[in-house]
C-alpha cells in the first residue's frame, strides 16, 4: 500500500471521466480541474486503475463533470470492476432511470446522487435546468437497484439552508443516505463574493444532531460522522462533509485524483498538483514506469488544510 509523506495511505482513486455536463450548477468546482484536454479512453482508464489496484486502492469514485454524459460510461464500469472492492459513481442523476439497469448489470456497486431541493423552481436555479422530475424519477430507479444509494444536498445559506430537515424526512422515507455538505473553495476563493454570500457552516447543526441522533459513526475516510436521526418516516441516516479549514478532513484523506485528461490529481483544491500519466501511457510506458508516476504524486501529496 502506497503512504504518503504525512501517513496517510493512499486507498482510493476518484476518476474525473470528463469536464462535461449536461446542468451548469453555479458553484460547481468540476473537481478542481480547470484544463480539458482530450479525454481518456476506456482502455486507459482500465490500465490506470489496474495499476492502483496493484498498489493497495480498493475503491474507485467515477465523477466529472457528468460522467454519464459519456457514451461509453457502461463499457468503463465493465472494465475496471475486476479490480476494485467498491465501485461508486457520483451522478445528477438526470439518466439514472435510463441507465440505471445497464450500470448495475457492468458492475456498478452504489451511487451518490446530487440533490440540493425538492424545490422545482429552485432546482432550476441551482442547476439552469428544469428536471428536477428527472431526477427524483432517477433517485427512485436508483433506490431498487443499489445500496446504499446516498443523495448530496450542497447546504447554502439563503437558498436551500431553509430545506434541510425536509431533506432528512425526504431521505428516510426513500430509504437513501442524506449527505450535507458545505460548500468548498480553494483559499484564494474565499473572498469571493459567491463564498460569502451562500457558504453556510454546518457545525451548528452537527451539534444539534449530537444531541438528537440515536448513534453516531464516524468513517475512517476524512473521519466524517454519520448520524442517525429518528424522523416520522424512520430512521434517516445523515453523513456530514464539513471540509472548509478542517485539519481532520485533510489528516484523513485516503484519496488521489485522476483527472480526465489523464493528470494525477493529489487534492481537489491544489492547483500545483498535476502529474501526467496518460501520455507516457500513449507513448509505451511499462507498468514499472506508471508505478513509479504514482509514487511521484503520491509523494506530492500533502494535506491541503494543516
Ligand atoms: N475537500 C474535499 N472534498 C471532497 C473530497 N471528496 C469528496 N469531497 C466532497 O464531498 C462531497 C461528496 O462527494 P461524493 O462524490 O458524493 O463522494 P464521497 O461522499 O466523498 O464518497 P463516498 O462516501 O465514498 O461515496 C462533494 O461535495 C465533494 O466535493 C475530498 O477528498 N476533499
Ligand atoms: C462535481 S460533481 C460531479 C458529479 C455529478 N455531476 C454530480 O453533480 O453529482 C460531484 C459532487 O460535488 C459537489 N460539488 C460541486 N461543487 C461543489 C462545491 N463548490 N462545494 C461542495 N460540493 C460541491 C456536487 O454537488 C456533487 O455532489
Ligand atoms: S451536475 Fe455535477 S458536474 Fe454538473 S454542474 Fe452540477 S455539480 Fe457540477
Ligand atoms: S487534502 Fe483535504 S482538500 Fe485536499 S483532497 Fe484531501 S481532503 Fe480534500
Amino acid at each position: 500500500m502506497l503512504v504518503d509523506r504525512f501517513g496517510r495511505p493512499v486507498t482510493n482513486l476518484r476518476i474525473s471521466l470528463t469536464h462535461e455536463c449536461n446542468l451548469n450548477c453555479f458553484y460547481c468546482h468540476r473537481e478542481g480541474q480547470t484544463l480539458n484536454f482530450q479525454e481518456m479512453s476506456p482502455e486507459e482508464i482500465e490500465r490506470i486503475v489496474r495499476i492502483a489496484s496493484k498498489l493497495g486502492v480498493k475503491k474507485v469514485k467515477l465523477t466529472g463533470g457528468e460522467p454519464t454524459v459519456r457514451e461509453d460510461i457502461v463499457e468503463i464500469v465493465r472494465r475496471i470492476r475486476p479490480y476494485v472492492v467498491d465501485l461508486s459513481m457520483t451522478t445528477n442523476g438526470t439518466t439514472m432511470n435510463i441507465l440505471g439497469e445497464a450500470l448495475k448489470d457492468a458492475g456498478l456497486d452504489r451511487v451518490n446522487i446530487s440533490l440540493d431541493t425538492l424545490d422545482r423552481n429552485k432546482y432550476k436555479e441551482i442547476t439552469g435546468f428544469d428536471v428536477l422530475p428527472q431526477v427524483i424519477k432517477g433517485i427512485k430507479k436508483a433506490v431498487r437497484l443499489f445500496s446504499p444509494v446516498k443523495l448530496n444536498m450542497v447546504v447554502m445559506k439563503g437558498l436551500n439552508d431553509d430545506e434541510i430537515w425536509d431533506m432528512v424526512d425526504y431521505a428516510a422515507q426513500n430509504n437513501a443516505v442524506l449527505q450535507l455538505i458545505e460548500i468548498e473553495v480553494p483559499r484564494e476563493m474565499e473572498n469571493s463574493w459567491f463564498f460569502k454570500k451562500y457558504f453556510y457552516p454546518l457545525k451548528p447543526l452537527e451539534e444539534e444532531f449530537q444531541k438528537i441522533a440515536i448513534e453516531t459513526k464516524e468513517r475512517r475516510m476524512h473521519r466524517r460522522k454519520k448520524y442517525f436521526i429518528p424522523t416520522k418516516y424512520g430512521t434517516a441516516e445523515v453523513e456530514i462533509v464539513r471540509s472548509m479549514h478542517n485539519t481532520v478532513f485533510c489528516a484523513n484523506c485516503t484519496r488521489i485524483r485522476l483527472t480526465s485528461s489523464g493528470h494525477l490529481k493529489t487534492c481537489l483544491l491544489r492547483k500545483d498538483d498535476l502529474v501526467d500519466i496518460v501520455t507516457p501511457i500513449r507513448n509505451g510506458a511499462s507498468d514499472e514506469e506508471l508505478i513509479e508516476i504514482f509514487k511521484k504524486a503520491i509523494l506530492m501529496r500533502e494535506p491541503y488544510w494543516k
